[in-house]
């Protein structure tokens, strides 16, 4: 079996990357990731300037997840898109992810703009849903903002976007996001960031410092949301949007019910926090055991075909 994969006009020799935030804060993460089993990469999400991001502990794993209030720490958009063209050269063949997001909707359009400028040729993400910074509420929760937002975007932008969202969790948003997406030419979705201001106790205290202890869930906690949120929007987008799954991703097992549920390519974050870039090895391996059991030798054969009961 084989897990290649595409988005848009992009082949990608493995349907696993990792989650924006988890190994990619700088070259020296990113190139791990390069030099690991992942079909590709996404950078940390970059803000114009960069950030220091929350005090720590901002950062805390658990038995069954993790939970973070990293405050968006990142080198600046300028360190991130000089890496991805360095990369262009170097490594030609291959197309990255660069993740972004502005402080402010004026900040977010001129980011863009650069993108646009710019002779970079892979893939934008576009964070819509970062959870911890205090006073900037998830942007993809305001759909009226959300779609205005990406009516601008798209009068000047041309090269392939997707955006980052957070969970939804009622049909009728689900039917009120799936409208505004569709209005829109958009290379991907990809389904979810952390369940944002979680609480997680050891003993009498929180584990970590920002926001009292407040923060974006990750792990086993979070996948059968994550599953509903890329179903849910794979029943809904208009086929051309692709379906990218995050959350919950420990084992194939779990990489192909994501696929099931339509993804086309599946990022993990918390797992490759605890394990390294070896995870990509053992859970491309799991999902080929499975494939093969199965008999399915793409992931097409089997790629949003969920049963129903
Ligand atoms: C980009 C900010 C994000 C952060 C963060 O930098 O705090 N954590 C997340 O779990 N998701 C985010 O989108």
């Amino acid at each position: 079996a084989t897990t290649k994969t595409s988005i848009g006009n992009f082949d990608f020799e493995n349907c696993f990357m990792n989650a924006a935030g988890v190994y990619c804060y700088d070259r020296n993460e990113l190139e791990q990731l390069i030099n690991s089993q992942a079909g590709t990469f996404v950078t940390k999400t970059a803000t114009l300037q960069p950030r220091p991001g929350n005090p720590e502990p901002r950062y805390h794993d658990t038995a069954l997840g993790s939970i973070n209030s990293m405050g968006l720490p990142n080198l600046g958009f300028d360190y991130y898109l000089d890496y991805l063209l360095e990369l262009q050269k170097t490594h030609p063949h291959r197309t990255f992810f660069f993740s972004l997001v502005g402080m402010s909707t004026e900040d977010t359009h001129a980011l863009l703009k650069k993108v646009q400028e710019s002779d970079f040729k892979g893939i934008t993400e576009l964070n819509l849903s970062c959870p911890n910074v205090p006073g900037k509420p998830q942007i993809a929760y305001d759909l009226e903002t959300t779609e205005k937002l990406l009516a601008d975007i798209f009068s000047y932008f041309k090269k392939p976007l997707g955006v980052k969202l957070p969970p939804y969790f009622d049909i009728v948003h689900f039917d009120q996001a799936a409208t505004v997406f569709n209005k829109f030419p958009l290379t991907f979705i990809n389904c979810i960031n952390s369940i944002g201001n979680g609480l997680v106790i050891e003993d009498e205290s929180v584990v970590i410092k920002p926001k009292n202890g407040f923060g974006g869930i990750g792990g086993e906690y979070i996948k059968p949301t994550a599953l509903a949120n890329v179903h849910a929007f794979y029943q809904r987008l208009n086929p051309s949007i692709k379906i990218i799954g995050t959350g919950g991703v420990l084992t194939g097992q779990d990489a192909f019910e994501h696929i099931l549920c339509g993804a086309s390519m599946v990022q993990i974050g918390t797992t490759l926090h605890k394990e390294g870039p070896v995870a990509f090895e053992r859970i491309t391996n799991e999902l080929k055991d499975i494939m093969d059991k199965k008999g399915y030798k793409t992931i097409e054969d089997f790629r949003g075909k969920l049963k129903y009961l």
